[in-house]
């Protein structure tokens, strides 16, 4: 099967990753790669990394308005909140779209007004498929809304305890250390984080958004409350991590009960014991995201702390592989019947 997908949003950082999977998918042709500020110039000059690539050489970006998403079978929307949702309304309903973004991800419109406000677009299965029942939901789908790169790294660690009921999502408290490109190239709300230059960047680790104001948050309460039917409640910090890719996420979670680091290994370990692409580490090792980047791989460790009746777990992920492009191909694969590791080895 060839399918023609486009990516609108191609040059942004999620969309130049999009740009390297969908060339080397083995089912996936190129169609329209769409952008705003960059339309009319070369991909090797936007991402020159792709340069020379079979599929991508010769290619300029098109203009969203007039473009030819409308021929694709299916279209990634790697695009700034908001403009997804405009796009996705000019898509006819026989093209299947998977939306990077936030736009479709809250089930609960009173939670996307006191969220983000502005017009609420309504929701699309959540497609992180390592959750219970996802799998199903996504394939028989032809719309789908992956997670943010915070809400992987977090519900992949905790998903598994919080399920088994041994720990707490009432009082779970997260601190999540993120790479510069998940602010994207225009870099998402730069005044709350110090400003985007590359000294600020590069000199420094620094919260923002504290007290509660991150965006993925509501999206992981929501996805944490359906695992068990009661109310999640995260208290999560982001900081702004002098790399240019990666999340850890490191979570502690309230114990339920007496228990032991080796059998909460076990509930991580049932949970992911055939899926490709979630790995527990070895007992007394902790995730790195240098071994992620590049890849649509999650690490996991978790521990106990009977000292504080609480357990730590950790994940991590690139933020632009299992936190972006790669965790939207893995949907689009599961969305049209493909192998799910299809085009995410390499
Ligand atoms: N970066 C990350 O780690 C992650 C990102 N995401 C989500 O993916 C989406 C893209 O993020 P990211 O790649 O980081 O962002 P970037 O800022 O890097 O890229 C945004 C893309 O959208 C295009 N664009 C901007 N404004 C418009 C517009 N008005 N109409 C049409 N196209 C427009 C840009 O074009 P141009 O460059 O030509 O101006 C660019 O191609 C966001 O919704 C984000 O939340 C999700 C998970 C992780
Ligand atoms: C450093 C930085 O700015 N990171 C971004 C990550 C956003 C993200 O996870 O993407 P979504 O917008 O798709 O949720 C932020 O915190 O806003």
């Amino acid at each position: 099967m060839e399918l023609v997908a486009g990516v609108a949003g191609a040059s942004g950082e999620a969309g130049g990753e999009l740009l390297r999977l969908v060339a080397g998918h083995p089912h996936l042709r190129l169609g329209a790669i769409t952008a705003n500020s960059q339309v009319g110039q070369p991909v090797s000059e936007v991402h020159p990394a792709l340069a020379g690539r079979p599929g991508l050489a010769d290619r300029v970006f098109d203009s969203p308005d007039g473009s030819d998403l409308g021929d694709s079978d299916l279209v990634f929307l790697a695009l700034p909140r908001g403009e997804a949702a405009v796009m996705a309304g000019k898509l006819p309903a026989s093209i299947r779209v998977v939306d990077l973004g936030p736009d479709h991800r809250l089930t609960d419109g009173s939670v996307w007004a006191r969220t983000y406000g502005g017009p609420y677009a309504g929701s699309w299965p959540y497609a992180l498929p390592e959750l219970p029942g996802a799998r199903a939901r996504i394939g028989a789908s032809s719309r789908l809304a992956t997670p943010s790169c915070y809400a992987t790294a977090v519900l992949l660690g905790s998903a598994p305890l919080v399920r088994a009921g041994i720990a707490g999502a009432d009082d779970a408290v997260v601190t999540v250390l993120a790479g510069s490109s998940s602010a994207g190239r225009t870099g998402r709300s730069t005044q709350a984080k110090g400003g985007h230059l590359g000294s600020v960047i590069s000199a420094a680790m620094r919260g923002y958004q504290v007290g509660g104001e991150h965006g993925s948050i509501p999206e992981i309460e929501q996805e944490l409350t359906a695992l068990t039917d009661r109310q999640a409640r995260l208290s999560l910090v982001p900081v702004l991590a002098p790399t240019p890719r990666g999340i850890l996420a490191i979570c502690s979670l309230p114990l339920t009960r007496e228990t032991t680091t080796e059998e909460l290994r076990k509930l991580l370990t049932q949970m992911y014991l055939d899926e490709p692409f979630v790995r527990l580490m070895r007992e007394g090792r902790w995730p790195a995201t240098s071994a992620c980047i590049g890849t649509n791989i999650a690490l996991l460790q978790v521990a106990a702390d009977p000292h504080a009746d609480r357990c730590v777990v950790m994940c991590a992920i690139d933020n632009l592989g299992k936190g972006a492009a790669g965790q939207a191909v893995q949907g689009a694969n599961l969305m049209f019947g493909l192998p799910e590791i299809a085009g995410l080895q390499a």
